[in-house]
């Protein structure tokens, strides 16, 4: 096992809980166990989905996308702000620095832009396309609100009114089957919005976890994994912890892992800015957040072009670990 690398610390920290006991707010012990990791680890691992996402799907449309260079085109034509699929790494002359990994981005508006600037585009996609936009449709409706109220109650905040899902992504990952991968698949980071939903695909790990100061590895039998990020922890005042994770290697090494990944963020207009006192008495937030003075919309504008860079898709060179500790210097420029 590598240096540094621990299993069992779900088990310890016992922040498994079974994803059916969520469907009740009323479940005492579901939320127990969430409040205790958002609060601790800032990471829960979920067993016993009610429902997987389309791992087989998800996998040929990548396939689809990397055969077929005009389809490819035409779907990132429909976002041409960013685009939708993303595979910098696999340029010829690509920095050998970057995640090694493609991903297809896609939320409430994009499905939306696609329907209308391409209306034959979704079924040239085909099936698995359909497929994918089900299983996204479902946690939208049936996942996302338990875990938001959940993430209320923890910290004491009302997360509905500013959350109504406009900000919303989902991001399909394919880390391709490599043997030795040049950089890390998914660069260590915290993520920026208010949690996140990782789904897995039940065979190949490779997420892993800070927990105090320790890499963590979370099994891959693990069905999905809830981890809150920068904007739940600015909210809650620092109850909610921002956990630091990354992908380094996939295990087995040379198996392809593919993730599909729910990221819950604020409306952008939202002020980014402690609303509770639940947390920190002086957490250490730069002046302009105490004041209310940065939006959500701000805050994503600066800590995309960083994880843009480790992507790929923004010059810049890629120094592991700087992402996070910028990210962290930027708000909390008296801690850093
Ligand atoms: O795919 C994974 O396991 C994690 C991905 C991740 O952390 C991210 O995209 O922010
Ligand atoms: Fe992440």
């Amino acid at each position: 096992m590598e240096k540094g690398i621990s299993e069992g610390w779900y088990r310890s920290r016992d922040a498994v809980c079974a994803f059916q006991d969520l469907a009740s707010v009323s479940s005492q012990e579901a939320h127990d166990k969430l409040s205790d990791a958002a609060k601790t680890t800032g990471a829960a691992l979920v067993s016993n989905l009610p429902t997987r996402p389309p791992i087989a799907a998800i996998q040929r449309l990548f396939e689809k996308l990397y055969a077929d260079s005009s389809l490819a085109s035409r779907l990132n034509a429909t976002y041409p702000k960013r685009g939708v699929f993303k595979d910098a790494c696999l340029a010829p002359g690509a920095s050998t620095k970057i995640d090694q990994k493609t991903t297809i981005d896609l939320s409430i508006g994009r499905l939306q832009s696609i329907r209308q600037s391409d209306p034959t585009l979704a079924e040239a996609l085909g099936q698995d396309f359909d497929d994918v936009v089900s299983f996204y449709t479902y946690i939208e409706t049936e996942v996302l609100p338990i875990v938001t109220r959940a993430t209320s109650s923890i910290s004491g905040l009302d997360l509905e009114p500013t959350h109504n899902g406009t900000n919303n992504h989902l991001r399909l990952i394919d880390y391709f089957s490599c043997p030795e991968p040049s950089a890390p698949r998914c660069g260590e980071h915290r993520d920026y919005n208010t949690y996140t939903i990782v789904f897995q695909d039940r065979a190949v790990g490779g997420l892993e976890f800070e927990i105090d100061g320790t890499w963590k590895r979370v099994p891959a039998s693990v069905d999905a994994v809830i981890s809150w990020g920068w904007c739940g922890a600015i909210l809650s005042n620092d109850a909610v912890k921002a956990a630091k994770h990354r992908v380094l290697r996939t295990w087995p090494l040379a198996s392809r892992r593919t993730t599909a990944v729910v990221f819950v963020a604020p409306d952008l207009d939202t002020a980014l800015t402690p609303v509770t006192r639940a947390g920190t008495g002086d957490a250490g937030w730069r002046q302009e957040i105490l004041e209310g003075r940065i939006t959500v919309g701000a805050f994503k504008e600066i800590i995309s072009k960083k994880w843009r860079r480790r992507d790929g898709n923004e010059p810049g060179e890629v120094v592991q670990g700087a992402q996070d500790q910028e990210v962290q210097e930027f708000l909390k420029p008296l801690q850093s």
